[in-house]
């Protein structure tokens, strides 16, 4: 299996002196091409922490972080920068959109940035990745006539713009209703069947359950991990209740 992440021992902290902590106690993972995990735990556990370290956003001060063969500890910012454009993709909870433009401008303005000739040519895969998520018909919206979960579908597309080799996502569902939930995880399941790793942060068991393998948090260390077949839209009450029990035995 080819190992697309490669934490190794990774320690971040926060704060000066007598205040200084370990968010990221020596935390070693791996995540394989193509694979679908999540990582639960308490409120400040270091879940974003140690997603940000993965991938590159934040560095870390101890271990190291390898991205695709490329020791990421070691790379300067503008080469970080490269990598995170390029091979990552970033959806969070509440997606960061310019209130001046309309949806599809706002999902192409990243890629815009590298490639201001192909302006046409990126409209277009554009509007072949909004049909695929299921919002063609928004593309001249403002991002206030949309709903919640549709400028969520709207952040997706954006993350999917470079063909990434891997998306992560802070709370992706966090703000939005149970059905609307469902179908953004319906839209990240498609994304992984197409050979895409994805990464999610959660606190609902439901999100976690649609993954293969949940990393469990505590304290910044990985505690548990659980491991469940690839989802194929069978037996989801099975997959949550062992989720639920896992999060039971760790007290989330
Ligand atoms: N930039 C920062 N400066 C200082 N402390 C920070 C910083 N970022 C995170 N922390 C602290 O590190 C700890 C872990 O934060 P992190 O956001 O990774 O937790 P989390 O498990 O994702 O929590 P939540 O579920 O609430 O989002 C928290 O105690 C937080 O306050």
């Amino acid at each position: 299996m080819i190992k697309i992440i490669i934490g190794d021992r990774i320690v971040k902290s926060f704060g000066e002196g007598d205040e200084k902590r370990n968010v990221l106690d020596g935390v070693s993972v791996e995540i394989n091409e193509g694979e679908f995990v999540a990582v639960m735990g308490p409120s400040g556990s270091g879940k974003s922490t140690l997603m940000y370290a993965l991938s590159g956003t934040d560095n870390v001060d101890g271990g190291k972080v390898v991205f695709d063969n490329r020791d990421l500890s070691t790379a300067s910012e503008n080469e970080l920068s490269d990598i995170r454009r390029t091979a990552m993709g970033f959806v969070f909870q509440q997606p960061t959109m310019l209130k001046n433009l309309n949806i599809l401008d706002n999902i192409i303005l990243p890629s815009m940035r590298d490639n201001r000739k192909n302006a046409a040519k990126i409209s277009e895969k554009a509007r072949t990745i909004m049909k695929r998520v299921g919002i063609a018909e928004l593309e001249k919206r403002d991002i206030t006539q949309v709903s919640g979960g549709q400028l969520q579908r709207a952040g997706i597309c954006r993350s999917l713009m470079n063909n990434p080799r891997i998306i992560f996502g802070d709370e992706p569902t966090g703000a939005l209703n149970s059905k609307t939930a469902e179908e953004i995880m319906d839209i990240f399941s498609e994304i992984n069947a197409d050979g895409t790793a994805v990464m999610l942060v959660t606190h609902d068991a439901k999100v976690a359950a649609r993954t293969e393998r949940i990393m469990f948090m505590r304290d910044g260390s990985i505690v548990s991990e659980l491991k469940l077949p690839k989802y194929d839209g069978a037996d989801m009450d099975g997959r949550v209740e062992k989720v639920a029990v896992k999060m039971r035995e760790i007290g989330i």
